[in-house]
């Protein structure tokens, strides 16, 4: 402590303030990165033992004390490799940021909510059906990763296409298909599971591999689910559930158009893909 007093500038300038308030800003970032995973109750089990071994010091308790020192160390190896999945989500989360966003060529609006309407011509059939259903609406992000996981297709977006994909016991039914822009790139694709805890025990694979890709990616996912019938759209981690055709409808006008509308000027041109 002593030492680390001793580390303190004598006087504060603005950028030791500026440098105070950065790490405040990270501490704050992780902790929300951190809440309701798995990462939350390690990052408090570990507080526990710090604030344990500080105090068996504090009181003379050497031997105690010895051995939290060595478990923390321990720790310091163990983390990485328990928790590789978790830090390579929360790096891709890093990732998900404008700067590593590709250029998307602008749409026109029409064809923009052209599009909608062929996948809401899915989402009202697979609902009328109770089929299940999976579709990601690539934004910015790039998903190459997860499209290679599928099988490739390349075709133009249609009500018919979408909706004979997801037809039961057939070769492409399971898993997720992804459209960028006026193409299904892919079907049958493989998403992350999100590990958030609050996500309610009743929703199932199909809705939580939604969720998990909004966590790592700026796209949208459509979900029908194959128990109730009942749409739900995932963004930016948080899952809108059971939603009307109307809702439905509105929530990708603004997710989609609107966000198309947002763009600086400078990001509607294409340069490469
Ligand atoms: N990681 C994943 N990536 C893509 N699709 C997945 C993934 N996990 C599950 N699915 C899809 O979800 C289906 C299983 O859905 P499950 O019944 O577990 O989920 P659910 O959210 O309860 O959906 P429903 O309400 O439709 O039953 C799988 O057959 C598969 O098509």
């Amino acid at each position: 402590m002593q030492s680390f007093m001793q580390g303190l500038p004598a006087i504060v300038y603005p950028i030791n303030i500026l440098d105070i308030l950065i790490i405040a800003f990270v501490i704050y970032k992780i902790i929300e990165m951190i809440s309701g995973t798995r990462a939350e109750q390690l990052a408090k089990g570990i507080l526990i033992l710090i604030a344990f071994s500080a105090f068996s010091e504090l009181i003379g308790l050497s031997t105690i004390n010895w051995v939290l020192v060595q478990v923390q160390r321990m720790l310091i190896v163990a983390i990485p490799v328990i928790f590789a999945p978790e830090m390579r989500r929360a790096l891709e989360k890093l990732g998900k940021g404008k700067v590593w966003r590709r250029r998307r060529v602008s749409e026109a609006e029409d064809a923009v909510t052209r599009r909608i309407d062929r996948i809401m011509g899915c989402l009202q059939a697979s609902a009328g059906t109770k089929t299940g259903v999976l579709i990601v609406i690539a934004r910015e992000s790039r998903l190459e990763e997860y499209t290679a996981t599928g099988i490739q297709l390349d075709a133009l977006v249609s009500t018919a296409l979408l909706n004979n994909i997801f037809v039961i016991n057939t070769p492409l039914h399971d898993g997720a298909v992804i459209i960028d822009g006026d193409r299904i790139v892919a079907a049958s694709c493989y998403l992350p599971l999100s590990d958030n805890r609050n996500i309610s025990k009743a929703l199932g694979t199909r809705h939580r591999a939604g969720i998990g890709l909004t966590e790592v990616s700026d796209a949208v996912v459509c979900i029908v689910s194959e128990e109730t019938g009942s749409i739900s759209i995932a963004c930016d981690g948080k899952l809108s559930y059971d939603l009307s055709f109307k809702e439905t409808n509105q929530f990708l006008q603004e997710a989609l158009v609107q966000h198309e509308g947002q763009l600086p000027f400078w990001k509607k041109w294409q340069v490469f893909q």
